[in-house]
């Protein structure tokens, strides 16, 4: 049984369900309906590169991009310094970063976020997150608070209860690969 109240067993826990997961049906997110009624040309949508068995939301950017949003990607520099959302033409080359990532280079122009697609390693139906364990979400969500925070995620990565830390902000929305996930 996984303690429920420990952040580190959950994330070993749901970590191991998703590489799982991923090798027997793939780690693709369809764009589900809803998502498309969020979306107007001008805003700007933060997506990710995934790594390792995370869900891919490339799907929900491609939709993005065809309704005349700028893509974002998150710029990593270490675990203590915040992200920043950094313009991403999809033509674009990428460059390596820490932890494995792909992201923008240094230089490219930082854009503030009206939707942020965020990675996860873990969630509830009651729309809580729980990620890396750097806060680098928790951080950009508390930068940002009008931005819409929606999760991506494969549903072997849901639980029935997180532990709430107050610096916490709940999703909006969850797309899984099967449901779109809200209050
Ligand atoms: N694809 C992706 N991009 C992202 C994130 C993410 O979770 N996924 N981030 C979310 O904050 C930020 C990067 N922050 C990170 C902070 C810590 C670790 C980390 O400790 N990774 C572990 C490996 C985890 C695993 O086994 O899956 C490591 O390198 O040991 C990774 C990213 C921004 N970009
Ligand atoms: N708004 C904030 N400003 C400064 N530090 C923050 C803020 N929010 C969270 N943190 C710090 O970041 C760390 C977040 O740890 P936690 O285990 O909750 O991350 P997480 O749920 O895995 O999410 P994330 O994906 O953002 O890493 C904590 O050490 C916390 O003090």
């Amino acid at each position: 049984m996984i303690d429920l109240t420990d952040k580190s067993a959950i994330r070993a826990a749901t970590r191991a369900a998703r590489a799982r997961f991923v090798a027997a049906h793939g780690r693709v997110v369809p764009c589900p309906a809803p998502f498309r009624t969020l979306l107007s040309h001008g805003l700007t949508v933060a997506s990710y590169v995934p790594v390792g068995s995370e869900a891919d939301p490339m799907a929900l950017a491609r939709v993005a991009v065809e309704a005349g949003c700028a893509i974002a990607l998150p710029h990593v520099v270490d675990r203590a310094t915040p992200i920043r959302f950094l313009a991403w033409d999809t033509e674009a080359a990428l460059a390596a970063g820490p932890f494995g990532l792909s992201q923008p280079h240094h230089h490219a122009a930082e854009l503030e976020p009206d939707i942020i697609l965020t990675p996860l390693v873990a969630f509830t139906r009651a729309l809580d997150r729980l990620g890396q364990g750097a806060g680098h979400y928790d951080r950009a969500f508390a930068r940002f608070p009008d931005a819409k925070r929606i999760g991506v995620a494969l549903s072997a990565q849901e639980v029935k209860a997180l532990p709430v830390d107050p610096w916490d902000m709940p999703l909006h929305a969850i797309a899984t690969e099967r449901e779109w996930i809200t209050a």
